[in-house]
């Protein structure tokens, strides 16, 4: 048995439509919802990716803004250039592009961003909201990540969840996100502190691998029919590899491709965050 695709690349396509329309109407009020991007550096994978989320808005109508510093930009740079967001009325939400270089401290940026324009959900007010269980601009992998299983009719509620990896952008606020009421997964969180990763993969209905370790989950840590989640990104020999290993689809019964998986996904929610922001902000 071959496992069926978690195809994030069709259902970010169903998403975006979705939100084509909900833009219109945002327009048709006089509303132009518009996306920043912060980019510091010239990272070759960064530009790309910003590259890809502006391309984005464009095809579901936000208006988009970028704005580029130096590498050796100081703290002082980076802040005025937030701060100018934050007064900025066309722009709407906005996202530091992470990682920044080493001299800049990155919660020290997130934490300058104002929450209302927050699109990538990682204000420590946003991150605080979460665990309050207060409405809240979530991250936007995770959302990615929920939405995709959703979408394919994967059973979250009762499922036995384990993430893999600990990360602010993914691992963390995904263990935050499923363990709500309103998903009731159960969620182990494992780490490179975890004994054996493989004792805690082979009970899951879903596997997240979100450690940053390319091909780390082979088909003998994961138990047939499971359904598992790419969220790795790394360069081997110039390929993206991910963090599962090619043979888990003779023994799952749903994975991600990857690419195709949930990169998508998280462009789609970022976007989806945006609009999101957009109607609450005319809504108050
Ligand atoms: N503030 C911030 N927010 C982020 O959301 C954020 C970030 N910083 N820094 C980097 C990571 C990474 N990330 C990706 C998004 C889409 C793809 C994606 O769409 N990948 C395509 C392939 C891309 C390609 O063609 O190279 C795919 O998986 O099919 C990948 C990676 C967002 N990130």
């Amino acid at each position: 048995m071959t496992a069926k695709a978690l195809d994030g690349k069709a259902t970010a396509r169903a998403i975006k439509d979705e939100l084509t329309t909900r833009v219109a109407m945002l327009r048709e009020r006089g509303i132009v919802p518009g996306l920043a991007t912060v980019l510091v550096g010239s990272d070759p994978a960064s530009q790309n990716y910003v590259r890809m989320k502006h391309r984005d808005c464009d095809e579901v109508g936000i208006a988009s803004i970028q704005v580029e510093l130096p590498a050796d930009a100081t703290a002082d740079q980076l802040r005025e250039a937030i701060e100018a967001l934050n007064a900025d009325p066309a722009c709407t939400g906005y996202i530091v592009q992470l990682p920044i270089p080493k001299h800049l401290d990155e919660n020290w940026a997130l934490g300058l961003i104002d929450p209302d324009k927050d699109a990538d959900g990682l204000h420590p007010i946003n991150l605080g909201r979460l665990v309050l269980n207060e409405p809240a601009t979530l991250p936007c992998t995770p959302r990615g990540i929920v939405e995709l299983l959703r979408r394919h009719d994967v059973p979250i509620r009762g499922a036995e969840v384990v993430v893999v990896g600990r990360g602010i952008t993914v691992g963390r606020p995904l263990g935050l996100i499923l363990t709500r009421r309103s998903e009731n997964a159960t969620v182990t969180l494992c780490h490179t502190g975890t004994r054996d990763v493989a004792d805690h993969t082979r009970r899951a209905d879903i596997v997240v691998a979100a450690a940053g370790v390319p091909h780390m989950i082979t088909a003998d840590m994961i138990r047939e029919g499971a359904a598992l989640v790419d969220v790795g990104v790394s360069r081997v020999d110039g390929k993206t590899t991910g963090d599962l290993a090619p043979d888990v689809w003779e023994k799952a019964a749903w994975v991600t491709p990857n690419p195709g998986g949930v990169g998508p996904m998280t462009r789609a929610m970022l976007l989806s965050n945006v609009v999101d922001r957009a109607e609450d902000l005319n809504a108050r």
